[in-house]
Order: structure tokens, then sequence, then C-alpha cells
């Protein structure tokens, strides 16, 4: 199944592109480029390309601005998206993935150092955007982002100490889902309504939204680690159990005290990469396991309790209408 991007999205990414390109074009020529490549503006050698991610950080944020009255929160909406980048770009080093939205990872073109830097370039560009806006709450939208990035870090560095570990716990996936996605999505479904100075209660409701919605959207991006084609995902199939990822969907099943996690765990933790067969089996045992249907009431499970944030939060109904449209299209992308 495939779900066309919500035009709140596509809107947002026309507003959103011209502040990250003009903050982009502050960065020293030889970053400027891995960046623009990696945003999906330019292909190895600089030519213009049509962009790949999906921007859906900044659609969010420009909600959450919206929520809370006319004005634009546009640097805040590139504030978040440069850190989604960044997290990006060190997120394949760290894992060693070769492809990226249907491409090759900027370091595999560019090498290592120079992808770990344009990262570090556009995590710097994000706090330079936000604190030099004329936006009233500039200050609390500036910590609010730092305290986020701070938090998906963490969950980063659960995620790679979890590939080490075969005792890992639901509650335990569960925090590091929560840290190194849901952590981000919060904030981009609060921030725009912090910039603009918007009610504390408004502000505390969007994040909470964001929180689940981000919950659902990893569950969602979980399954389709395992079961996703790599026509939609961009990455090669299976690539979180050939990376030995402790996702949700997998702890689940490893930890279902069933006959089929019993296999899976044996599976996993033999020191050889596994096989494309294996592959196959461990896949089959998730499902046998009850992993993936867990997944997937757990995802809608967090729908629910998102849009339950929602509907108390005191907001235009067009623009509660449009965050739940994304909500719902972040957890049915295709399979
Ligand atoms: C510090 C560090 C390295 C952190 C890494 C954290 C990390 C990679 C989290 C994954 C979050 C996620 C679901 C990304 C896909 O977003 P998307 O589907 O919106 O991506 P798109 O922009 O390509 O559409």
């Amino acid at each position: 199944m495939s779900a066309v991007i919500p035009p709140t999205v596509a809107a947002a990414r026309g507003l959103v592109e011209p502040v990250l390109r003009a903050a982009a074009d502050r960065l020293d020529p030889i970053t400027r480029r891995v960046a623009a490549y990696h945003l999906g503006w330019a292909d190895a050698e600089g030519r213009p390309v049509t962009p790949g991610g999906k921007a859906l950080r900044p659609a969010l944020a420009v909600l959450s601005a919206r929520a809370a009255g006319p004005q634009e929160a546009l640097a805040a909406a590139a504030a978040v998206e440069f850190v989604h980048a960044f997290s990006l770009l060190h997120d394949d080093i760290m894992d060693g993935d070769r492809t990226r939205r249907h491409r090759p990872a900027a370091w595999t073109v560019f090498g290592q150092s120079a992808a770990i830097l344009a990262g570090d370039a556009l995590l710097s560009l994000a706090g330079e955007l936000l604190l030099e806006d004329g936006c009233p709450g500039r200050v609390p939208a500036a910590r609010g982002l730092a305290a986020a990035t701070r938090r998906l870090i963490a969950g980063q560095a659960l995620d790679l100490e979890f590939e080490r570990r075969s005792d890992v716990s639901l509650d335990e996936c569960r925090l590091m889902s929560t840290q190194k996605t849901g952590a981000l999505l919060a904030c981009a479904c609060s921030i725009g309504a912090m910039a603009v100075d918007g009610p504390e209660p408004l502000v505390a409701a969007l994040a909470a939204f964001g929180a689940e919605a981000g919950l659902a959207f990893q569950l969602a991006d979980d399954l389709l680690g395992i079961w996703g084609s790599p026509s939609a995902t961009g990455k090669p199939v299976l690539s979180d159990l050939r990376a030995r990822k402790k996702s949700l969907p997998i702890v689940a099943a490893l930890t279902s005290g069933t006959r089929a996690g019993d296999r899976l765990a044996a599976l996993m933790a033999g020191p050889e990469p596994l096989s494309e067969t294996e592959l196959h089996d461990a896949a089959a045992l998730v499902e046998e396991a009850g992993g993936r249907s867990w997944a997937e009431t757990e995802a809608k499970h967090r729908l629910d309790a998102a849009e339950r944030h929602l509907a108390d939060a005191d907001m235009p109904s067009a623009v509660r209408a449009e965050f739940l449209d994304i909500a719902h299209f972040l957890t049915s992308r295709g399979h």
C-alpha cells in the first residue's frame, strides 16, 4: 500500500525550501556541495535534481505556527529540517547504509569525513537560523530544538548499543524509539507555536501529539525496514534484520516467549552475516512470533493517542484536520 503526500506537505516544502537554500548558501563551497546533494537539490556533480525527502517535519512546524494564529515560522521549520538532515547524514555513516532516498548515500559519494562535516554544518545552521530570526519565541524554540536534538542523540546511542545486545526489553526499545524519532517529531509539531509565542497549553498538546505520532511513525518505519519494498523505501530489502537492528517488531518477537521468538534469537545471535535465506527465515519468524501484528496494533494505538491530544487542543479546525492527515500519512507509507 502507498499513500499520497498530503497537499499541506507539498505546499510547506515550497515555503520552507527557499529558507533552507538561502541558509545553505552561507556554507563554504566544499561543505555546501555535500549538503546540497544530501538535501536532494543537486547530483554528485552539482547539477540540479528534484528533491527526494518528504519534508514532513517542516510541514508540521508550519502547521504548528498556524495552530497558534496567522503567523509563519519558516525559520523554525527550516531549522527542524536541518536537524533531521544532519541526523540522516550521520546515521548512514554509523549504520554503513549505502543508499538514501533512492540514491547513493552522501558518504559513499563524498567520503565519511566530508559527510560528517556537512552534518555538523547543518546542525549549526539550524541554531543560527532560529536565533537570528525575529520571531518572539525564538529563544524557547531554540532551547526546545536543542533539547530534542540531545534526545535524538540519546536514542541513536541506544539504537547502536542494542545491536550488540541480545537482552533488549520492549520498554527499552520503546524508549529508544521515543527518543530517536518521537523527540524531533514532537519538536516539529510544537516549535512553530513556540516560535510565535503561542499559549503554553497549545504547545504542550502539540508536543504530546507529535511524540505519539512519532512513535507510530517509527513503528511504521520498522515494519518497512523488514517488509518494505526497496522501490518504496529507497533502502535494501530486509535492511534492519541484515544490520541486526533491535527494532520494535523484532524485539516484540524476541520477547514473545514463543518458539518462533526463540528460533529468531538463535538466528540473530550467530557471529556471521545472515545469508539471504536466513534473512527471509528471520522475517518469517518475526511474523510467526507475533512481532508484525503487535507493531501494527501498537501503531494504531499510538495514532489514537495522538488524535486524543489533538482533540483537546484549541486550534482552528482546518489546522487540526491537516495535522491528522499528516499523522495518518506517516503510518501508511508504501509497503
Ligand atoms: C544523531 C543521529 C545520527 C540520529 C539518527 C536518528 C534517526 C536516523 C532516526 C530515524 C528517524 C526516521 C524515521 C527517519 C526517516 O524520516 P523520513 O521518512 O521523514 O525521511 P525523509 O526526510 O527521507 O522523508
